[in-house]
């Protein structure tokens, strides 16, 4: 395979999806890149890429993504288009990403991280407290699923995808009666004020990397690394990859309900981290903390310990 190199001054392209929530994390990027830089907005291009995942939510809207299999699916058009040389750098959610990148790909630089914390969305109550008995729930997120069904039993759960103008539209269809979104997103879109209300993470601990913006470029491109590395955010970084071993641990993909956070104090990094079954019958725990140079350890160990306590047939319904 022969890689195009550009030369140096040639704009550095940035990928994205073209979802609202994708493009304002390619801005975001761009906008970071220019200031670092001092750098005008024509020394980048932003470069729209529809993938699989994209055009499969379109045909499959109430499809469970478990069942359309989502391995890779919003990002493979992506890889392929980075490591042709088509695009420089990927702009990604990174609790979307699997653990481990197409070789010759990495994904290491974070930007700071935003709200960590899920939104609770109805148009009717206040809080999950509030839904009264058998209220319906649309979430997709096997996560946010199996947290409810652990807490709420009660709660009748149907499938919730599209973006955000597409649930508020279900919510006041009465197709549900309320659902869930990261306040990442909401905030990052300039929706925050659609959010009912933002729920602590005690009550529903977030996905492994909620939050974070991760860029992705060719391991041998030496002038996106260096581009890159005035934006990079190493606390966010610590905490991600804290999060993501111990999710490494225990699935590299997102079909698993795992939750996940890490908080620096200091010098030290405190990770919680939890498996459930997805219909919230049993949820193993784990708690730890370590110097935040051993933070990957720490996600690690955590992993280890929860697949020790894990009972033989925990991981059957995979
Ligand atoms: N799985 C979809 C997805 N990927 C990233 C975000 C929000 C932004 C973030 O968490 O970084 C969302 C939407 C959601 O979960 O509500």
């Amino acid at each position: 395979m022969t890689i195009k190199l550009p030369s140096s001054d040639a704009p550095l392209k940035i990928g994205t999806r073209g979802s609202p929530l994708a493009l304002a994390q390619a801005h975001e990027t761009r906008d970071r890149l220019m200031a670092a830089h001092d750098l005008g907005a024509e020394a980048f291009e932003i470069v729209v890429i529809q993938t699989t995942g994209d055009n499969r939510q379109m045909i499959d809207a109430d499809r469970p993504l478990k069942e359309i299999g989502n391995k890779g699916l919003f990002t493979k058009e992506i890889e392929e288009a980075m490591l042709r040389g088509d695009i420089d750098i990927a702009v990604h959610s990174t609790k979307d990403m699997p653990t481990v990148q197409p070789e010759g790909l990495v994904l290491d630089v974070f930007l700071p991280r935003e709200d960590v914390r899920d939104a609770f969305i109805s148009l009717k109550y206040k809080s999950i407290s509030e839904l009264p008995e058998g209220a319906i729930v649309g979430t997709s997120s096997l996560r946010r699923r199996a947290q409810l069904s652990q807490i709420r039993p009660d709660l009748k759960l149907v499938e919730f995808r599209g973006n955000v103008q597409t649930r508020l539209k279900k919510l006041e269809d009465g197709v549900a009666d309320c659902s869930f979104l990261a306040m990442a997103g909401l905030t990052r879109l300039g929706m925050t004020d659609r959010a009912t209300a933002a729920i602590e993470p005690d009550e529903m601990l977030p996905a492994v990397a909620q939050g974070a913006i991760g860029i992705e470029h060719r391991a041998d491109d030496l002038r996106a690394a260096n581009m890159l590395a005035a934006i990079h955010h190493p606390e966010t970084a610590a905490r991600v990859t804290c999060e993501r071993a111990f999710l490494a641990k225990l699935d590299g993909s997102c079909e698993t309900p795992i939750a996940a956070l890490s908080v620096i104090e200091g010098d030290e990094i405190q990770l919680r981290g939890e498996i459930l079954q997805p219909d919230g019958s049993e949820r193993l725990t784990a708690e730890g903390r370590a110097p935040v140079a051993g933070a990957v350890d720490l996600g690690t160990k955590l992993g280890e310990e929860i697949l020790a306590k894990a009972p033989s047939d925990f991981f059957s319904w995979r």
